[in-house]
């Protein structure tokens, strides 16, 4: 041991520059044992052994090697997590979830959106008179927030609301999953029905690329940001009446749906979650077998349908009309409305009435307004939120995006 341990004396002098002594006749010999202690934490994998090899000695890494080592899970980095959401009004008008933006961070209540695509914030460059008690993003009071040099973005939704703004990257983090340089669409105008909504602070985009509002070059959503470190490329909703749902990330909670997923495929254009249901039943009648292409939509209140199934739902409802002076189908709030059963593939998810008597009118009134809408001028049907909260959904974002579905 004692060449070694002159060996080690004699670098740590040259490496401190001191002037090498021509003979090591000063340094004293002695010996010391180091003991060696086993890792009981490790486990060996042949794999991973071999994977690091080449890695250390700069080796390619051939396919079966890598799929080997994929196949060990032992060296993802993977993440998964989970985000309150609550109503922002007893009626279930919209969901929000805190998002926090910047450095420190800036909570704000976003509504999570799969109808749409942007990120966009009310911030410090909105115009005062049309902010009203939401909380803002502040860029110049974040250490990390970047302006996009000439990015822009504008924004309508199919309510006619609209805001628009330039663009910024910060670091953004929703159920302790971080995106580190997520592009934070900050508005600098917004429509009347966002300022008169307090419990909105801006829009979390969960939709497909197709739909993002940036120029001159769209930006990528929060959940293609994060979906690689996800131990699976999914989110999950699991949106409840009048009380906190839930909406996770990465991970398919099974406690949190009854019986099993029954997954149907998803056609990504022009960008909405757009699948097929198989049919619908209204009440106790016979279930009716046929295809209804519609979205899941996290940013629509409503469940907006064909106007032969909507008919049919409100012929079963003494007192019903379609109301030109309401905009929709109304009744007496003390109606009782019948359940509404949509299927998907093989399975049916059943919404109870009472979710589809929606609120009154205008507080107070004796006339209530109805949970299932015609689709007709929308174009285009939307499983929205009166209809999501029946079922809990996994938005699935891999190669082949699909959507499943469970009771609960
Ligand atoms: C897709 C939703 S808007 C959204 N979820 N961001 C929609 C489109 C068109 C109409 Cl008419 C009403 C609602
Ligand atoms: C998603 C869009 S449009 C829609 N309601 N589907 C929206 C507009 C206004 C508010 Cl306050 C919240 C959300």
């Amino acid at each position: 041991m004692a060449p070694l341990t002159h060996f080690l004396a004699a670098a740590t002098l040259a490496s401190l520059g001191a002037a090498m002594p021509t003979a090591l006749d000063n340094v004293k010999v002695g010996s010391t044992t180091l003991n060696q202690v086993r890792n009981t934490n490790y486990t060996f994998n042949g794999a991973v052994s071999v994977y690091k090899t080449y890695l250390k000695f700069g080796a390619a890494i051939p396919e079966h090697l890598q799929t080997a080592v994929d196949n060990t899970g032992l060296l993802s980095k993977r993440t998964s997590g989970s985000v309150a959401t609550s109503p922002i009004d007893s009626s279930d008008d919209a969901y929000s979830i805190p998002v926090s933006i910047g450095t420190p961070a800036q909570v704000l209540n976003l509504d999570l959106d799969t109808g749409s695509s942007d990120l966009w914030v009310f911030s410090s460059l909105t115009t005062a008179s049309e902010v009203n008690g939401q909380n803002i993003y502040t860029p110049s009071k974040s250490s990390t927030s970047k302006l996009v040099s000439g990015a822009t973005w504008k924004v309508k939704y199919g309510d006619e609301s609209t805001s628009s703004g330039v663009v910024y990257t910060d670091k953004v983090t929703v159920g302790g999953i971080t995106a580190s340089s997520q592009a934070v669409e900050v508005a600098k105008t917004v429509s009347a029905s966002f300022t008169s909504n307090s419990d909105i602070d801006g829009l979390i985009g969960m939709g497909f690329d197709s739909l993002n509002s940036a120029k001159p070059s769209a930006v990528p959503t929060f959940f293609d940001n994060i979906i690689g470190n996800l131990d699976s490329p999914v989110f999950t909703a699991d949106l409840k009446h009048n009380k906190a749902g839930s909406y996770d990330f990465g991970v398919i909670d099974s406690s949190k749906y009854t019986g099993s997923l029954t997954y149907v495929a998803v056609d990504t254009d022009p960008g909405y979650w757009k699948f097929t249901s198989s049919g619908y039943g209204i009440g106790s009648a016979a279930f009716k077998s046929t295809s209804v292409v519609g979205i899941a939509d996290t940013g629509t209140t409503l469940l907006y349908l064909d106007t032969a199934i909507v008919k049919a739902y409100y012929a079963t409802v003494s007192g019903a009309s379609n109301s030109a002076t309401y905009g929709g189908w109304v009744f007496k709030c003390s109606a009782t409305l019948p359940n509404f059963v949509f299927g998907v593939g093989s399975a049916k998810i059943t919404i109870p009435g009472s979710y589809i008597n929606y609120s009154p009118v205008t507080t107070g009134s004796s006339t209530c307004f109805g949970g299932l809408q015609d689709s007709t001028d929308i174009g285009i049907n939307i499983f929205g939120d009166v209809a999501l909260k029946a079922a809990f959904v996994v938005f699935d974002g891999s190669d082949t995006p699909r959507l499943g579905w469970a009771s609960k």
